[in-house]
C-alpha cells in the first residue's frame, strides 16, 4: 500500500512533467475538465474530430474518453487504437450509462475491444456496466449503489483499475481495494466533479506506473472539495462559488494540507 508521502510524490510529478492529456469528452463539462488539468499542472487538449484524433493522440501522454461524447464513437475508436499503439493509458468515464442503453452498450464494447487503464464512474454507473439494465436515472447516482466488490468484479472482468466514486471512493484493481473518503456532499451540487476526477486520472496515469497509486492520489486530492466547501459555507455562497473555489484550492493544494487531510485506507 503506497504511503501518503508516496501518493503526494505522484501528485507533484504531474506539475513537474506537465503531461499532455487528450480528452474526448462531453460539451457540458469540457471547460471544467480543461481547467482542472491546468490547475494540476497538466496540459489539456480537447479534440474529437475523426480526422485529427490520431494525430493528436500521437503527441499526447494519455487519453481520457468520456461517454458524454457518445456522438463521437468513431473518433473514440480511432483515438483508443492510436493510444494502445503508443502505449498511452486510457481512462474511461462511463457517464450516463445507468440511464442510456446506447452509452452502456457502447462503453462495454469499448472495454471489450481495448485494454484500458482505469474506469472511473459513480456507483450507479459502475453497477450498470456489470448489469444488463441501467438502474438509476440521469448521470448522477442517487445513492451509493455499488460496493467495492462490484467495482472489483468490473476490474477483474476488464483487467483494469476501477474507481467507483461517491461519499467514499472505492479504488481497486480487482485484487486489492482501497477506500478514499475525501470530498464533500457539496460536490454533488455541481456538474462535472466526476468528469474532472476522470481527467485528473489521465494526468496521473501519464506519469505514474502504479495504477492504484495513480488512482488513489486523484481520489485523495478531492480533499480540495472539503476545503472549498468550508470556504463556501463560511462565505455564505453557493455551488457556483464552490466550483471556482474547488479549482483554486486544488491549484494551491500543498503537502501539509494533503498529508493532514487525505483519508485513505485498505480494505
Ligand atoms: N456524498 C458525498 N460526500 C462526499 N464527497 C462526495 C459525495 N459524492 C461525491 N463526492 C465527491 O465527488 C467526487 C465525484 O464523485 P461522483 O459525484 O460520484 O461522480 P459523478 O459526478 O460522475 O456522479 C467523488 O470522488 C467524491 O470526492
Ligand atoms: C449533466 C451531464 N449530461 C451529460 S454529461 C453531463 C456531465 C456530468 O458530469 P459529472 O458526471 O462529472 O457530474
Ligand atoms: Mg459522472
Amino acid at each position: 500500500m503506497a504511503t501518503l508521502a508516496e501518493l503526494w510524490a505522484v501528485w507533484e510529478k504531474i506539475s513537474r512533467r506537465r503531461p499532455l492529456v487528450h480528452c474526448i469528452t462531453n460539451p457540458v463539462t469540457v471547460n471544467d475538465c480543461a481547467n482542472v488539468l491546468l490547475a494540476a499542472g497538466a496540459r489539456p487538449f480537447m479534440a474529437a474530430h475523426p480526422d485529427e484524433v490520431e494525430e493528436v493522440q500521437l503527441h499526447a501522454d494519455a487519453l481520457v474518453i468520456n461517454l458524454g461524447a457518445i456522438s463521437q464513437l468513431d473518433s473514440i475508436g480511432k483515438a483508443a487504437r492510436r493510444a494502445v499503439a503508443c502505449g498511452h493509458p486510457i481512462i474511461v468515464d462511463p457517464v450516463g450509462v445507468s440511464a442510456s442503453s446506447l452509452r452502456r452498450r457502447s462503453c462495454i464494447e469499448l472495454l471489450e475491444e481495448f485494454h484500458v487503464a482505469c474506469v472511473r464512474g459513480n456507483g450507479a454507473e459502475i453497477r450498470a456496466l456489470l448489469s444488463d439494465t441501467g438502474t438509476a436515472a440521469g448521470v448522477d447516482a442517487d445513492e451509493e449503489t455499488a460496493a467495492a466488490e462490484v467495482a472489483s468484479a468490473l476490474a477483474r472482468r476488464h483487467g483494469c483499475t476501477v474507481v467507483s466514486s461517491g461519499a467514499v471512493d472505492a479504488v481497486t484493481d480487482g485484487r486489492r481495494a482501497f477506500g478514499v473518503s475525501n470530498g464533500d456532499a457539496m460536490m454533488t451540487r455541481v456538474t462535472g466533479m466526476g468528469c474532472m476526477l476522470s481527467s485528473l486520472l489521465g494526468a496521473a496515469y501519464a506519469v505514474e506506473s502504479s495504477p492504484l497509486a495513480a488512482a488513489a492520489v486523484c481520489a485523495a486530492v478531492e480533499l480540495s472539495g472539503e476545503l472549498a466547501a468550508a470556504g463556501t459555507r463560511s462565505a455564505r455562497r453557493g455551488p457556483a462559488h464552490f466550483r471556482d473555489l474547488f479549482v483554486d484550492t486544488l491549484y494551491s493544494l500543498d503537502e501539509a494540507q494533503f498529508m493532514g487531510g487525505a483519508k485513505y485506507s485498505e480494505g
